[in-house]
């Protein structure tokens, strides 16, 4: 049942704003310093140049790694601030909406913005900031633009996440790149200066020709050309807001942006995994390895990459200067794996077993089905949505070594990771093992 229905934002108001309700903010942390870096430009093969289109977790980030630290105090005292999270009921959005809740002492007003609103919201009304649900759709400018109106801070982490074939190479334009476009002529509008962007990997690699990125940071280069309308339309919208760093806003302030780029996110919520365990139950208990063991998938627990996002918004006007126009990769302690040993990490204890020490299918046996899904895909399309897990894509992603190694975060806004590798193991078991209960 939502709780108090009102109208929050000013203007041409169509987004819904379907509920206020209110969280329980407790303690921050926080650490500093400076330099400048780089943002790995990519190519979209077969798309258009920007100019051309216009167009379940609960209490448990309660507990861990809760730090008092110097100034706090006086923060707390200070303004407090409106936030508004775009996707802010998808997997990452959820986490960062209760992470600024905990740990976000400035907040005044935290504005959940999204195409479908969680229930779970509702939970969030018993504490003293206030929590307004809003339904709407990034691609309407009129509905963001009134969603923007009145905030101090923007986190953009709205998108469509689709590497699978669900829908069609313009909606993951329309959504990634025209809602982030939107996003940010709306904080030139009405005067938000903050905006940090929920980027990706991907944006970087891998790319096209299996190139590994071995450890790499903000700074290695690396040829990123992008085919796959997903990877374009996230080095698109990035591309978009460092360009708009530094742009006037409504009242004169520059626009301050950067950009979060989180390699494979796991943790509570993570569709794929909870995927690949029901698959693995339905098997009676197998799973059975494709990809080399050799080959390693970066990854990063999803309370890290919220903490980060948390973190970079409340630095981004103390730090403009160094801040402004910067991409960051998003990384924890999470070992480097392959894809496949890195799942069992959680599936393992779950019950499940990878069987094979090297793949079980020759690589090109791989090629050969990912094309046929992909043939399959496109000949179905008219009757039915054939989208399983291995296609081309999805292949030479898991099949090409992308890890990061870095500490820009670190040095630019004193991010340090707040969940252990060990805490982020536990709580994604946990998870699972809840998940694969509910599917029985
Ligand atoms: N999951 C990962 O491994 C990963 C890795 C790197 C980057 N990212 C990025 O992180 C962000 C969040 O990803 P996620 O994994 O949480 O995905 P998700 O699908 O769980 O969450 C995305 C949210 O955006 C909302 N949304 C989609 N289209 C919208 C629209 N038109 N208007 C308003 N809301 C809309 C969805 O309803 C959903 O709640 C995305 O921008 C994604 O590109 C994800
Ligand atoms: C070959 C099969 C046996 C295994 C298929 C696994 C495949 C579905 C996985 C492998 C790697 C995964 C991607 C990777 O973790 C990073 C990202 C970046 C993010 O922005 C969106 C999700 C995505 C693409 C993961 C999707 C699922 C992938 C391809």
């Amino acid at each position: 049942m939502p709780v108090e229905h009102r109208v929050a934002a000013r203007g041409r108001l169509r987004a819904r704003v379907v509920g206020v309700v209110a969280g329980r903010v407790s303690v921050p942390g926080m650490g500093q310093e400076g330099e400048g870096g780089a943002s790995g430009r990519g190519r979209c093969v077969g798309w258009p140049a920007l100019d051309e289109r216009r167009g379940p977790l609960q209490a448990s980030l309660g507990t861990l790694g809760q730090r008092l630290q110097p100034g706090m105090a006086d923060s707390a005292q200070a303004q407090k601030l409106v936030y508004l999270v775009t996707g802010g009921c998808g997997f990452l959005g959820e986490h960062v909406v209760r992470m600024l809740l905990q740990r976000e002492p400035r907040l005044g007003e935290l504005r959940v913005f999204d195409r479908h609103l969680g229930p779970w919201l509702e939970e969030l009304k018993t504490g003293p900031v206030r929590v307004t649900a809003i339904q709407g759709d990034v691609t309407e400018a009129h509905e963001v633009a009134a969603a923007v109106a009145g905030a101090h801070v923007v986190i953009h982490t709205a998108g469509l996440v689709d590497v699978f074939g669900r829908a069609s190479p313009e909606t993951i334009h329309e959504v990634n790149v025209q809602g982030t476009r939107n996003v940010i002529e709306a904080c030139v509008q009405t005067g938000t200066r903050f905006l940090v962007y929920t980027s990706s990997m991907e944006v970087v690699g891998p790319n096209t020709k299996g190139h590994p990125f071995y450890r790499g940071n903000e700074d290695t280069l690396y040829e990123a050309v992008h085919r796959h309308p997903y990877p374009c339309s996230k080095a698109l919208a990035e591309r978009l807001v460092l360009e708009a760093n530094g742009r006037e806003v409504h009242g004169g302030l520059p626009l301050v942006t950067c950009a979060l780029r989180p390699t494979g996110i796991y943790g509570e919520g993570h569709q794929i995994m909870r995927d690949f365990y029901r698959q693995g139950l339905r098997l009676g208990g197998w799973l059975f390895r494709a990809i080399p063991a050799s080959v390693e998938h970066g990854r990063v627990y999803v309370g890290n990459v919220a903490w980060m996002h948390v973190l970079a918004a409340r630095e981004l006007e103390r730090r403009a200067a160094l801040m402004g126009g910067q991409v960051y990769f998003c990384y924890d302690g999470s070992p480097y794996k392959s894809y496949e040993d890195f799942n069992m990490e959680f599936l393992g204890p779950c019950g499940l077993q990878l069987v094979g020490a090297r793949p079980l299918l020759p690589y090109w046996l791989l090629v050969f089905l990912a094309a046929l899904n992909a043939l399959l895909q496109w000949l179905l399309r008219p009757l039915v949505l054939y989208a399983p897990l291995l296609n081309p894509y999805t292949l030479a992603v898991a099949n090409t070594t992308f890890t990061v190694s870095t500490d820009k975060a670190q040095r630019h806004f004193g991010y340090e990771p707040l969940f252990s590798w060990e805490d982020s193991r536990t709580r994604t078991i946990l998870w699972v093992q809840a998940a694969g209960s509910f599917a029985q």
